[in-house]
């Protein structure tokens, strides 16, 4: 028999008022894989999770988790689910270590408490109280105290936000270990390159619903797998983005049409096409540009990335 889901969302819409911050969500992620829930800020990401987690309670729909409800089933759950908060949600006054140690003796087989400490480079503020810590070194050890039970499913809300190079690549790397031993993650993010590297299934949410979801291969590879960047001598304004367009769209056989806008990763002089970039896609924008004696300093052919999708499907930037 196959293996159930860890978290199973149908139809979950929660208001606050009468906006439904999530509105009619369905959600699955698979059993020792870490599924990862993009989106925007305020697209729903945390309320979700936060349902998953027995926080909330929905207004319509059902949410299981690990095939129990987080609410009815709380006691039950508490001890196979890691959950990592946005904000840390930890005690201010106990000292980084002696916390951990706490939450470690309420597991039955908890990590060793020095090693993960050490891991997240927590290890110099063993005795430092949480109130003393700062905001990246806050969110470690709210990392380490979801992960230090060895949970069955983790809950992480923006696990790296807010830590430096050095810090984002230990969580990566014990993210990773974590779906190598079988735990299943569920990670919110609003960063494409973490979603990328970490993700088995991206869910791409927007105004509380589901607007994409699969592997980041085959998210990337929905449309044209390529994309044509630029920077430009100066601004393009809307008329010249159209027209530009239009050019790169009319030639016979040209296949999809292109649209070009501002790169949201790039300086303000970049700007990207998407659609079915080949090679004559280069000679028309070149001879676009020679029409208006416009020297581009820049043009590259690229992969397409997460945030090229995301802008496909809802013209807006993830940031
Ligand atoms: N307790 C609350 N009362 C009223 N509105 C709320 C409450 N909590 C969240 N919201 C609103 O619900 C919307 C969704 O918030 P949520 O935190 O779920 O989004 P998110 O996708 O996690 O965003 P972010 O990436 O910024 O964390 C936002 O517009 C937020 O202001």
């Amino acid at each position: 028999m196959p293996e159930s889901p860890a978290v199973e969302i149908r139809g979950l819409v929660k208001r606050y008022g009468s906006r439904a911050v999530v509105d009619g969500l369905d959600l699955v992620a698979d059993a020792g894989r870490v599924t990862a829930v993009l989106g925007p800020n305020g697209a729903g990401k945390t309320t979700t999770v936060e349902c998953c987690e027995g926080l909330r309670s929905p207004d319509a729909g059902t949410v299981r988790v690990l095939g129990l409800d987080p609410l009815a089933d709380a006691r039950a759950l508490r001890p196979r689910v890691g959950v990592m908060l946005q904000d840390g949600g930890l005690p201010t006054g106990v000292r980084a270590l002696e916390m951990l140690e706490h939450v470690a003796r309420l597991h039955a087989r908890p990590r060793d408490v020095g090693e993960l400490a050490e891991r997240l480079g927590l290890g110099g503020f063993a005795r430092t109280t949480v109130r003393r810590l700062s905001g990246g070194q806050r969110q470690r050890l709210a990392l380490a105290a979801a992960l230090v039970g060895r949970p069955e499913l983790v809950f992480l809300d923006e696990p790296s936000a807010g830590m430096d190079p050095q810090s984002r690549r230990a969580v990566w790397e014990l993210v990773r270990e974590l779906r190598d031993e079988g735990t299943s993650v569920v990670l919110t993010t609003h960063l494409m390159d973490e979603a990328e590297d970490l993700a088995d299934r991206v869910v791409v949410v927007d105004h509380g619903a589901v607007i994409a979801q699969g592997s980041v291969a085959g998210l990337v590879a929905s449309g044209s797998d390529r994309t044509l960047r630029f920077t430009a001598p100066a601004p393009l304004d809307a008329a010249a983005l159209g027209s530009l367009a239009e050019a790169l769209s009319a030639r016979p056989g040209a296949g999809a049409a292109r649209a070009v806008r501002p790169a949201a990763d790039g300086g303000d002089l970049d700007y990207v096409v998407t659609g079915d970039v080949d090679a004559r896609t280069l000679a028309d924008l070149t001879a676009w540009c020679a029409g208006r004696d416009l020297l581009l300093s820049r043009m590259t052919v690229g992969r397409r990335t997460l945030e090229d999708v995301f802008l496909d499907l809802t013209g807006r930037s993830l940031r």
